[in-house]
This record gives C-alpha cells, sequence and structure tokens, in this order.
C-alpha cells in the first residue's frame, strides 16, 4: 500500500443490540493501528423495523459516510470497522465521489438486496445494498451503479431478492473468480464477517457453507495483487469478541 493506513471504529445504533460488536470493532481498529479513531455513540436502545432503523441510525450513517470522506481527503487508505453493514449506503457515496471507476467488492453471507417489498425481516441492514444500487430509496442518493459490484461469499438470499439480484446485473461469483474479474480496477472492499463459515466465526444470522480463515485471506491477497484496493469496511453484527481479534486482524492484513 502506498498510502498511509487511516482506521476509524464506529459505533453504530444498531450497536445497541449487540454491545460485544462495538467492542470488536473498537479492538480490531486498535489492532490495525493504535492510533485509530474511534467514534460514534449508542442511541436509544429500542426494537426497531427498518424505517425506525433508519431514523434512529441516520446520524451514525452520516458520520460513516463523513469518516470515510476525511480519510479520503486526507490522502489516506480508509479502514471503516463496525458493527453495522448499512453504513455502506454512505461509505460507498464517499467512494464513488472521489473514484467514480471503483468497484465494489462484496464479501457477505448475504446480499443484503432487499426492499421494504421483499424483506422478510424488516431489518435494514438487509437492505441497504438495493438501496447503494438505487433500488429502493432509503433517504440517500444512490451511490453505485449494479454491474459495478461483485459478490462473493453470497450464500443466502431470500426469494424476491434473488430475483433482485439477477435482473439488476449484480454478478455472484465463486471466490476463486474474485481476482480476475476485477484485475486492474480500482476496488472498494465491503468485508461483513459473516462470509466465513460460522464455525470459525459466529454471527447473529449465520449462515453454513462460508468461507475457511485461509480461504478468506487467499481471496484478498489476490484481490491485492490484481487491483488497486482503494479502502475497506470491516463489518458484522455478532462482531469477534476480544479472542478473535487476532483472527480476523491476520484475514485483514491480507489486503493491506
Ligand atoms: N448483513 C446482514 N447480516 N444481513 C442479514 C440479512 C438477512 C435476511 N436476508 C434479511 O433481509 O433479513
Amino acid at each position: 500500500m502506498d498510502r498511509p493506513l487511516s482506521v476509524t471504529a464506529l459505533r453504530c445504533r444498531t450497536s445497541d443490540r449487540t454491545p460485544g460488536a462495538s467492542r470488536g470493532a473498537e479492538a480490531l481498529a486498535l489492532a490495525l493501528d493504535p492510533d485509530a479513531r474511534l467514534v460514534g455513540t449508542f442511541g436509544e436502545a429500542r426494537i426497531a423495523n427498518w424505517d425506525d432503523d433508519l431514523r434512529d441510525s441516520h446520524g451514525c450513517l452520516l458520520e460513516a459516510g463523513g469518516q470515510v470522506e476525511d480519510m479520503l481527503v486526507a490522502g489516506a487508505f480508509p479502514v471503516l470497522t463496525t458493527s453495522d453493514c448499512s453504513i455502506c449506503m454512505t461509505t460507498f457515496q464517499a467512494i464513488t465521489r472521489h473514484e467514480p471507476d471503483a468497484r465494489v467488492l462484496w464479501l457477505d453471507a448475504h446480499g443484503d438486496y432487499n426492499t421494504p417489498d421483499t424483506t422478510p425481516s424488516g431489518f435494514l441492514g438487509g437492505m441497504c445494498l438495493a438501496a447503494s444500487c438505487g433500488v429502493w430509496d432509503a433517504g440517500f442518493e444512490p451511490s453505485i451503479d449494479p454491474g459495478r459490484v461483485l459478490m462473493s461469499g453470497v450464500r443466502d438470499l431470500d426469494a424476491g431478492e434473488r430475483v433482485l439480484v439477477d435482473t439488476t446485473g449484480v454478478k455472484n461469483v465463486r471466490p476463486s473468480e474474485v481476482a480476475q474479474r476485477l484485475a486492474g480496477q480500482k476496488v472498494y472492499v465491503h468485508l461483513d464477517l459473516d462470509v466465513l463459515d460460522p464455525d470459525i466465526l459466529p454471527s447473529q444470522f449465520a449462515v453454513p457453507g462460508g468461507l475457511s480463515d485461509t480461504g478468506l485471506r487467499t481471496l484478498l491477497a489476490e484481490v491485492k495483487r490484481e487491483c488497486e484496493v482503494i479502502g475497506l469496511e470491516v463489518t458484522a453484527f455478532e462482531y469477534p469478541e476480544p479472542a478473535n481479534v487476532e483472527l480476523v486482524e491476520s484475514i485483514v492484513r491480507a489486503v493491506l
């Protein structure tokens, strides 16, 4: 990497539900960079459906985009660690404002490509990529063309969600194909740790059949070799407790 690393841990509204998630995000950020910024605040704990969630998380989402923007403006390589994958609705805005040609590599067990019409759970985190791609309006400008998103590790799509992925042109490919597909391009990586197998790292929305830690490290190392990686966000709900931070750090370092 030719740019200085700039790391921020963002504590999100939804961290109320999984406080371990924020501890993990902060521990990871500090492991990557002792000078990492730790920002964000807990909101009021209440059970949310997606529109409550959107309202309550609004400040946190804006903060996420602002953090990535600041890191880019400073000429740094941004790394954002957080519990809440919904931040992509603003982080991708910051990325594509600075690098209009950027591709997004979406490493996740889930597509997060539901809309209010297809969501089985009402969970905003399951709808955030679709909002980023302009499939529905969450109140944030769409930031990335679906054709510029490459998914891998995604193995749990709801029925309506699958139709949207297929019809809007998002590609979902095997891990071994990722680096070739993105070769020579500028790539921002969204890494939800539930892309790993739940035997390796437990998660709130665990889906069996995930990548091994070695498999993920290999994939990221290939991406680093073949592409120009321009930044990274590491998200998860049931984030690693401090005992697992070493494992996650070793994975993240493969792409730095
Ligand atoms: N980023 C995540 N953990 N997403 C989980 C989404 C689960 C499911 N597809 C839903 O919409 O509710």
